[in-house]
């Protein structure tokens, strides 16, 4: 794929002209209506933390329509109807991309999502400004996502705090140890390890086992992309790892909540 190596850089420039536009259209202290009729946080690290402790897997199952990596995943898609079924199929958090132009997703499918179940839900985007911070919780969201890859020590630190101020918890995904050890001097409890090479689209499950044994047992460590099978799984569990981000296997299923109940 020729447009691969650049995607992430490709991706930040956009949201940038993106959250740039939306300023525009909505400014920041129009949002704070929003983020105030926004009603509490359902807890998304809690409810992590409480599926590990009962002996079970802390599953946070993806909504979305497509990825750049791997193309369309899901003709009928019903952000609601899948919230559902991962309820019922024993998931402890949602992940609902937003991104319009690179994943299809959109606001109101995690509206729509988290409004159809009582799961706690992340807000799954490329967040470069505080903006977007508020913006999530004023769409309802529990939890954001931060890529050490797209932002710089301060703006980890800073953004954290943001999203701490406003109830949120924060998933901090890193690839490698770099990203590791800066992702470690912010006090983010969950800490992702993404298989997948943002700029490669490279997936391997070592990268989490790589990993894992420099992740303290403070933080909860979360491995994300390519986990498909029960060995997936098994493997993980067997190395100490208990929650898993998965996406692409449970949208092409016809039916993701027992596709989840199946593989874990
Ligand atoms: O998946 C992509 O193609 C991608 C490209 C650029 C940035 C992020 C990307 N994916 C986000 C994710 O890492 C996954 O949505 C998530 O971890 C679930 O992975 P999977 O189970 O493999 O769908």
């Amino acid at each position: 794929m020729s447009d691969t190596p650049d995607i992430l850089k490709r991706i930040v420039a956009h949201k940038a002209e993106e959250v740039a536009a939306c300023k525009r259209q909505r400014p920041l202290a129009d949002l704070a209506d929003a983020v105030g009729a926004a009603g509490p946080t359902r807890g998304f690290a809690d409810a992590l933390a409480a599926h590990i402790r009962d002996g079970a897997a802390g599953v946070i199952a993806e909504i979305k329509r497509a990825s750049p990596s791997r193309g369309l995943l899901r003709a009928d898609f019903r952000p609601a109807d899948i919230a559902v079924s991962y309820a019922r199929g024993g998931a402890a958090c949602l992940s609902v991309l937003t991104d319009r132009d690179f994943f299809q997703g959109d606001p109101q499918h995690l509206m729509d999502a988290r409004g159809a179940c009582a799961l706690p839900v992340i807000r799954k985007d490329f967040v470069i400004d505080p903006y977007q911070i508020h913006e999530a919780r004023a769409m309802g969201a529990d939890c954001i996502l931060l890529i050490a890859a797209c932002l710089e020590d301060a703006a980890l630190s800073d953004f954290t705090g943001i999203a701490r101020e406003l109830g949120m918890d924060v998933l901090l995904e890193v690839h490698d140890g770099d990203e590791l050890t800066r992702a470690l001097a912010v006090p983010a409890r969950l800490i992702g390890i993404n298989n997948r090479n943002l700029r490669t689209f490279d997936v391997s499950l070592g990268i989490t086992l790589d990993l894992l044994a420099q992740v303290p047992a403070d933080r909860l460590l979360v491995t994300e992309s390519g986990i498909h099978t029960r060995d997936d799984v098994a493997l993980m569990r067997a190395h100490g790892v208990h929650a898993f981000l998965v996406g692409e296997s449970f949208m092409r299923a016809e039916d993701p909540g027992a596709k989840l109940a199946e593989m874990f």
